[in-house]
């Protein structure tokens, strides 16, 4: 328990450097709008980051990549997650390319970056609120703690406009965001302290029209490979 104890109390440290470093970086790119920047919530979002050209290119291989979904969290219910998903391959150059402008965007090396994970939802389905830290309580945070620890930030794009549905709700920040294609929105995972930041929670609400498409992408406190 000690060494436990003493791994998330390192975890924490890098969280909060990195914390204040990406942050200071996304309020001086004025690509970058913030949707709510308090004490509370960095959310940010970026039109357009993804071309037509690049999200068309991506649902297609999402396509070729998605299985129903697993839902990490052991405590979660069988329903929590109800799309399909799939990692899209880290070493085709597409992909890399993408990733490279996601690192410069926080301005972190590409190893802190996880796989793009692909995820589409079809009528109905959803991913009920959660928020996207490991919970250290579980089995599986043991090797995770090896490959890189806690996940600092999530960056998501929306490929494509669904008809109906599917907005991401931040239910303790009162904010729901429409999916628009090629849109990124991006959330710190961790207060100032480097701790979960528990106003993250969030849900990819149901698709009533249409199909909705989204790339996911979580960066780790340190190198995860
Ligand atoms: O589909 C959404 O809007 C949310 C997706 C999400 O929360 C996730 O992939 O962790
Ligand atoms: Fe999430």
């Amino acid at each position: 328990m000690a060494n436990t104890s003493k791994i998330d109390e390192e975890n924490r440290k890098q969280l909060m450097v990195m914390n204040a470093a990406t942050l200071e970086r996304l309020r001086a790119d004025d690509t970058v709008q913030p949707l709510v920047d308090d004490d509370k919530l960095q959310l940010f979002g970026i039109p357009e980051f993804f071309s037509p050209d690049e999200c068309q290119k991506l649902m297609t291989m999402i396509d070729a990549v998605a299985r129903p979904s697993p839902v990490f969290y052991a405590t979660e219910g069988r329903e929590a997650r109800t799309s399909y998903s799939g990692d899209l391959d880290a070493h085709n150059p597409f992909v890399r390319s993408l990733h490279r402008r996601m690192d410069d965007l926080l301005g972190v090396e590409e190893e802190f970056g996880e796989t793009m994970q692909g995820q589409r939802y079809q009528v109905g389905q959803q991913f009920r609120a959660h928020h996207d830290w490991f919970d250290t309580t579980q089995s599986y945070w043991t090797p995770e703690v090896a490959a890189g620890g806690q996940r600092a930030w999530t960056l998501m794009v929306y490929l494509n406009d669904v008809e109906e549905g599917g907005n991401t709700d931040f239910p303790k920040a009162n904010i729901s965001v429409p999916p628009q294609a090629g849109t990124l929105i991006m959330w710190s995972n961790a207060n100032a302290d480097g701790r979960p930041n528990m106003n993250t929670l969030h849900a990819g609400t149901p698709v009533k029209k249409g199909t909705k498409y989204i790339i996911t992408r979580w960066y780790r406190g340190r190198r995860w490979y």
